[in-house]
């Protein structure tokens, strides 16, 4: 078992290129530290069951368990997961030992044809397996034809160009780590379409007991969006934290504050939105986190109903 922070970080990651080239990233940052940094590619459950949509096979925790495994074991150090996947509460024995710097966190829209969102014909086929993606789309244009679209970024995109959907909408932030933003037609601004909580963020899980580990990571740590997305996470924990729920939850700093804003959506009746919104001074992880949960009982207050 490693445990000396002279020897090798290895880094468990899932093998699509958006998972690889968040590894790499980390790896990066790690080497320009001094350190010496090797890759482990593993295939994860989510990867391979791809027919059934993710709220129906077991959710977010189906991308990083195989990794977890892989650290519990021995065979790997630290995981590099976006942080949207990450299950709001981590199994016993591990931690979220830094949130990274996020990339651009909104919905990117993309399609061959039609520049907007609104440019689409009465009826168009649009391609996502997002309940959250898919409850604000049917919001914004109740008309659409909404299908289910799962694989990673190069499927979802070859599936587009295959001509089985109209448009597709997919997070910004893998396009641009990817090279492939000039695929982005329209970015849907927050207020249009609420990102989910994470969306953009990096966060790297280590075992628990790995004092050495955390006290090296913390130096990549980006504190304003670690906050903001604690504070989100917070939101998605208080409703239940799983993503069989139609659940936005979104923050950014203005003047100092942090404004943290949820959307719920009411599955039994179509275009049926709750939103909440509450800002603070957010100092630390607590007061992220109790933001979230105060934004979590005013969708409730709304009519939001909590997972069970
Ligand atoms: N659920 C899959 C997933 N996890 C993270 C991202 C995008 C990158 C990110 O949010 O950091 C994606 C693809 C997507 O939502 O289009």
């Amino acid at each position: 078992m490693r445990s000396s922070p002279s020897s090798t970080i290895v880094i468990a990651t899932r093998e699509s290129r958006l998972a690889l080239w968040q590894a790499e990233h980390v790896k990066a940052l790690l080497e320009q530290r001094g350190h010496t940094v090797e890759l482990l590619g593993m295939t994860t459950r989510g990867d391979q069951i791809l027919d059934r949509t993710l709220s129906k096979v077991g959710g977010k925790g189906l991308f990083v368990k195989e990794l977890e495994t892989a650290l519990e074991d021995g065979r790997a150090d630290i995981a590099v997961h976006s942080l949207k996947d990450v299950p709001m509460e981590l199994p016993a024995g591990f931690a979220l030992a830094c949130v990274l710097e996020r990339e651009d966190p909104r919905d990117a829209f993309v399609s061959p044809r039609y520049a907007r969102l609104d440019d689409l014909p009465l009826g168009a086929v649009v391609g996502t397996s997002s309940l959250r993606r898919t409850v604000l789309l049917q919001a914004l244009r109740p008309d659409l034809d909404i299908q289910p679209l799962r694989g990673n970024l190069d499927t979802r995109l070859r599936k587009l160009d295959e001509g089985q959907f109209a448009a597709i909408v997919l997070a910004a932030a893998g396009l641009k780590r990817l090279g492939m933003a000039d695929r982005i037609r329209e970015v849907f601004a927050p207020e249009r379409m609420l990102p989910a909580a994470g969306q953009g963020a990096l966060g790297i899980e280590v075992r628990s007991d790995r004092a050495d580990l955390l006290a090296v990571l913390a130096a990549l740590a980006h504190t304003p969006t670690w906050l903001a997305t604690a504070a989100e996470r917070a939101v998605s924990l208080a409703m239940g934290g799983s993503c069989s729920m139609p659940l936005a939850a979104h923050a950014q700093w203005l003047d100092g504050e942090l404004q943290l804003r949820a959307e719920w959506g009411d599955q039994d009746v179509k275009g049926a939105i709750v939103h909440a919104q509450s800002n603070g001074p957010a100092d630390g992880l607590p007061a992220a986190q109790a933001l979230g949960w105060q934004v979590a009982q005013a969708l409730q207050a709304g009519g939001a109903r909590k997972a069970v």
